[in-house]
């Protein structure tokens, strides 16, 4: 199955554009879960299995793992909701971007080592460096377009022949890169005017839309901006927000990501007409 069949049905099945980011940071973990030799595995496998009927899909950070030299344990989560949850898309949050020989290093890396249905990549190497991802053709190759972050504006505002080098990126994917229809862009909530026009450029494409929870993206601008006329196209990640959701009563952490991923999947679904 191909990332973008597998999202469809990921969208319907569990009635749900929310996508939970699996950004595990040590000091923030469960203390118990500190000491552990495998802390980091067993905190992702439980949020993901208290939230796996609720998600689209799943977002792994590969730089909280790496930077703890921690690749072992990347390689056991995404294992694990592979094995687990087979119909939930996982997507590697690597934002690659090299020249052609060795984009298809990092491409074995996320599609071979760590198994995962997509790959974020960044397009300012030029098409002969997110090419190579396009071998595995079953996979999704999602494209940075205009980021969440305020600094995004920096370059991605420059004036590209009479518009913004963003929506110039967005036209490039769907008109030329995008042959195999695994493409997808990654579109921050933060900025719903920005999205509204991406959308109004690349049709049905998925878009990969990061910047609610901590980051203060408004849910209900999000949806209206960015959905599709089926009411679908997004998924609409938030991490901290629901990996270290606070615990209520008795509530375990995973419980609580639960709790929270339930009220967002929700939130978004009011808005999706
Ligand atoms: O433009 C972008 C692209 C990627 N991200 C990533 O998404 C999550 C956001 O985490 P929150 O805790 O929900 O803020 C994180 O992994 C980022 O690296 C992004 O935020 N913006």
């Amino acid at each position: 199955m191909t990332f973008i069949t597998k999202l469809n049905a990921a969208w319907r099945s569990n009635d749900s554009l929310l996508c939970v980011g699996l950004d595990p940071d040590l000091p923030r973990l469960p203390e118990h879960l500190r000491r552990q030799p495998d802390g980091i595995v067993a905190f992702c496998k439980a949020i993901i299995d208290a939230t796996a009927d609720l998600a689209c899909a799943f977002k792994p950070q590969i730089a909280y793992f790496a930077a703890l030299g921690a690749e072992r344990q990347l390689e056991k989560v995404c294992a694990w909701l592979r094995a687990r949850h087979p119909h939930i898309p996982l997507i590697l949050d690597a934002k690659r971007g090299d020249i052609g020989a060795t984009a298809h290093q990092y491409a074995r890396e996320a599609f071979e080592r760590y198994g995962a249905d997509a790959v974020t990549v960044s397009p300012y190497m030029g098409f002969d460096s997110v090419e190579p991802y396009m071998e595995w053709e079953d996979r999704g190759v999602i494209v940075l377009c205009r980021t969440s972050n305020a600094g995004g504006s920096d370059l991605q505002f420059l004036d590209a022949g009479g518009r913004p080098l963003y929506q110039h990126v967005a036209q490039l994917v769907a008109d030329k890169w995008n042959r195999n229809g695994q493409c997808a862009l990654v579109v921050g909530a933060t900025f719903p005017d920005e999205l509204a026009q991406v959308r109004s450029i690349v049709g049905d494409m998925p878009l990969l839309v990061p910047g609610i929870g901590a980051q203060g993206g408004d849910i209900g601008a999000t949806v209206a901006a960015g959905r599709t006329a089926d009411g679908a196209g997004m998924m609409i990640n938030s991490s901290r927000a629901i990996i270290y959701a606070e615990p209520q009563d008795d509530e375990d952490f995973a419980a609580a990501a639960r709790r929270v991923a339930r009220a967002t999947r929700d939130e978004i679904n009011r808005y999706r007409g």
